[in-house]
């Protein structure tokens, strides 16, 4: 299993350099070391011949892109070099590098980007202070529209580094190569979608990159695989957990038997939808492995669980927006089981948000919601809506409810009230189908059934179920996702 990822923000990977430079290396050679690593994936990219044009800004991005014009011209390739701003307003370590380069330098208004067999970005790096105006918008608009390949460094331009935000313009780059650690725009959308394959050189800073690290990772198996569940020779079923799910009426059970198969294909020893009595009959019908029992809303929800074996729980999918739901929250609370509230459980509690401040901080709370369901629960929030991060509003809302928050999307995000927090990035559009997220619940609460901590029961249910979506691909619905886990996990726990 690889080592875990972390992801760093700007002010995160500055410090890191500023821990590097303290420990004996100078930023100059960390901008010959950048400088180095995109030069040589830019020789990946061209022939012997290309004509390479290096796009290079007012600040240290720019001075990386000095040092790659100075290097590739070095290795015989017919270089150009574009400036945005003046030679001598260049700083620091940038005014240094901008000495190695010999030839002469374009005035970017005039920067020759359809000639170019090859662009390297070197405008803005993770330094974009605010959006792009004027000639800085022009260039990167210019650069975006020659259709010729693109190699970024550090970051397409136009990128907020934390964010993943277009900040009025982006580069849309073939190729990224970053230093020392991803940062949130690579991972997070739009910025994702920008980037093209992201390679990250270590330039000698891997150690101060670890030091500065901790709260944000990308979300890999290394980040949970070592407390995957896995049964004991002498294991019994109830040592392997007992999930309940709880089912809508009539007309609304298949919500419930999604998450319900999912849990018990992810391992819960047992798995029992709690059901409405007039939804006896149809869930009954439907239901071989896993169990069903009567349920008349919070009051028989809570003489359920008056059984101790019942671990964990699924409220929400398609249970009904109104105030019985929010009781049945209540009661769950109250039990104080691992829980995951999804769906109708969240949106029972549009315009009672209140009602969450610290709700979960007793027991193993997951919230599960998409978008318009997150927005809908904190509408009366802004300080957990209004952050253009979405680590942050993940973090705001993990922080408020006490629950570890799982903000669905393709680029989801986990966050634990601690700040602890990941981007999943190994999904597929084709899991935006009806009834993927029951299954989702399904997942996380059948492997918080079986002792998982609730941080890492969402991190892994939220890979494995991507996973086993993008194994399928085209044509997928909710009703294949549970079969396919068996084969994620096989390969997880070999
Ligand atoms: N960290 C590391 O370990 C290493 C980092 N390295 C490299 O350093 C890069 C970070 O450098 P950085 O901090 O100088 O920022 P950068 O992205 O060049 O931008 C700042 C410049 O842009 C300007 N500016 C900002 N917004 C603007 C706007 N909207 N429109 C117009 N101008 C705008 C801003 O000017 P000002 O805001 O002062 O007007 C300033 O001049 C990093 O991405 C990586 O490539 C490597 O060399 C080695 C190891
Ligand atoms: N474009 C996408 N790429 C990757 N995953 C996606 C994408 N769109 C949706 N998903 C995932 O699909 C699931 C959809 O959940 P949800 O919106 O609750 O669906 P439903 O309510 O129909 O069950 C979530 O896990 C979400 O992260
Ligand atoms: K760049």
């Amino acid at each position: 299993m690889n080592r875990v990822e972390p992801v760093l923000t700007p002010s995160e990977i500055k410090q890191a350099e500023v821990r590097a430079i303290a420990e004996g290396i100078s930023g100059l050679e960390l901008m010959r070391r950048a400088g180095r690593a995109v030069a040589d994936w830019a020789e990946r990219m061209a022939s012997k011949d290309a004509h390479i044009l290096v796009a290079a800004g007012p600040g240290q991005n720019g001075g990386d892109g000095f040092v790659v014009a100075a290097l590739l011209a070095q290795r015989g390739y017919r270089v150009s070099l574009a400036l945005l701003g003046q030679m001598d307003r260049l700083t620091g370590d940038a005014a240094e590098a901008a000495k190695d380069w010999a030839g002469s330098v374009i005035p970017a208004e005039e920067a020759p980007f359809h000639e170019a067999d090859v662009i390297i970005d070197a405008l803005f790096g993770t330094g974009l202070s605010r959006d792009l105006e004027g000639l800085a918008r022009r260039t990167v608009e210019r650069m975006d529209a020659a259709g010729k390949p693109i190699l970024a460094v550090d970051l397409p331009s136009g990128l907020d580094g934390e964010t993943g935000q277009a900040r009025g313009a982006v580069v849309r780059a073939s190729r990224t190569v970053t230093f020392g650690a991803r940062k949130p725009c690579h991972l997070l959308m739009p910025g994702r979608s920008y980037c093209g394959p992201v390679e990250v050189d270590d330039i000698g800073i891997g150690s101060a990159v670890l030091a500065e690290s901790g709260r944000l990772f990308a979300n890999q198996p290394a980040l949970w695989g070592g407390v995957l569940p896995r049964p004991g020779l002498d294991s019994h079923k109830y040592e392997r957990g007992h999930t309940l799910v709880a089912s809508g009426g009539a007309a609304r059970t298949g919500a419930a038997r999604l998450a319900a198969r999912a849990a018990l294909r992810i391992g819960s020893g047992l798995v029992t939808i709690a059901s409405p009595p007039e939804a006896i009959g149809v869930n009954a019908a439907q239901l071989t492995a896993v169990m069903l029992k009567g349920c008349d809303g919070p009051e028989g929800l809570h003489a359920i669980l008056t059984d101790e074996r019942f671990n964990s729980l699924v409220l929400g999918p398609a249970l009904g927006v109104h105030a019985a739901t929010r009781a049945m929250v209540a009661v769950a609370v109250q039990a104080r089981r691992s829980l995951v509230l999804d769906a109708d459980a969240l949106t029972s509690f549009e315009g009672f948000g209140s009602e969450l401040r610290q709700a979960f901080r007793h027991g193993p709370t997951v919230l599960t919601p998409h978008t318009g369901e997150f927005s809908r629960l904190f509408k009366d929030h802004p300080d957990i809506l209004d952050p253009p991060s979405k680590v942050e509003r993940a973090r705001r809302a993990a922080a408020y409810t006490g629950a570890v928050v799982v903000l669905k999307g393709p680029d989801t995000v986990i966050a634990a009230p601690g700040g602890r927090a990941a981007i999943n990035e190994n999904g597929t559009p084709y899991l935006a189908t009806a009834g993927s997220g029951d299954t989702l619940c399904g997942v996380i609460a059948g492997l918080m059934a079986q002792g998982l901590p609730a941080f890492e029961a969402a991190c892994a249910g939220v890979w494995i179920h991507a996973e086993a979506g993008a194994s399928f691909g085209p044509g997928l619905i909710a009703e294949d996702l549970a079969d396919l886990l068996p084969g994620v996990l096989r390969e997880l726990l070999r």
